[in-house]
């Protein structure tokens, strides 16, 4: 598969990268979810096309079945629950390494595989990088049991902290909920900026159904940002001033 625009090639040579330069023989590998990641997760195949030893633990079924098709030997997090490494792509990511992840509805899983790993690289095209979170609406996977009395209370949350705007549900494009790889929903905040992503994070995850937020605080040790001229740069943390 070959990159059609700029932007593609930014995320391709970001994945190329991030398993030239992370992936070594013997490794467990949290691999991520969403179109940067499966740059990486191709880019990881053809190495072990030439024999590099891993085991991957995909962090969506959509990650699982490409991994799968393209011969990456794959087990559970339950046979390896430490990894070595974890590379993944944002939806956003501030000069802190915190970070908005959900986009495409995979958060629960990338969170858990990524709080498990020893390292975390974030593999990302430089338009992911952020002064403040907060532009990209958050995703916060729901039960769909009582889902609207959970709704409710994530509304009274952001109202006490100055917030107004209410949770929308994800739909598809006939009209039906987004279902997460766990069987939940995913709503989504749109919060303008936040101020204090730890604290919310923290709160949103005390209120009963909701099962985890897509605030990924503390998580991200380096960044992989790529370019559309095929390069990428490596940076560590917190990001320079000049990419914010
Ligand atoms: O749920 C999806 C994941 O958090 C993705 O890693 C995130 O949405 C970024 O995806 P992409 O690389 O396609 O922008």
């Amino acid at each position: 598969m070959e990159p059609k625009t700029g932007l593609d090639r930014a995320k391709r040579a970001a994945g190329v990268k991030a398993a030239e330069r992370y992936c070594t023989g013997g490794m467990k590998l949290g691999l991520g979810s969403g179109t940067t990641a499966h740059w990486f997760v191709r880019a990881l195949a053809e190495r072990v096309r030439d024999g590099l030893d891993v085991v991957g633990v995909p962090t969506s079924t959509a990650t699982r079945d490409l991994a799968l098709e393209l011969g990456i030997p794959l087990a559970d997090l339950d046979a390896f629950p430490e990894l070595d490494l974890t590379v993944d792509g944002a939806d956003e990511i501030d000069r802190h390494g915190d970070m908005i992840k959900g986009g495409g509805a995979c958060l629960l899983w990338e969170k858990i595989v990524a709080r498990a790993s020893r390292r975390v690289v974030i593999v990302a095209d430089d338009a992911k990088i952020v002064d403040r979170l907060g532009a990209f609406p958050l995703p916060i996977e729901v039960l769909p049991f009582g889902w609207l009395s959970c709704r409710g209370l994530i509304h009274d949350l952001l109202t006490s902290f100055g917030y107004d705007d209410l949770a929308i549900e994800r739909r598809t494009r006939d009209g039906n909920p987004v279902i997460t790889d766990s069987g939940n929903y995913i709503l989504d905040v749109d919060l303008g900026g936040i101020g204090n992503p730890a604290t919310l994070a923290m709160q949103f995850n005390q209120i009963p159904g909701v099962i985890e937020n897509g605030l990924f605080v503390g998580i991200a040790h380096e960044v992989v940002v790529g370019n559309a001229d095929n390069t990428a740069d490596v940076l560590g943390l917190p990001l320079p001033q000049l990419v914010g």
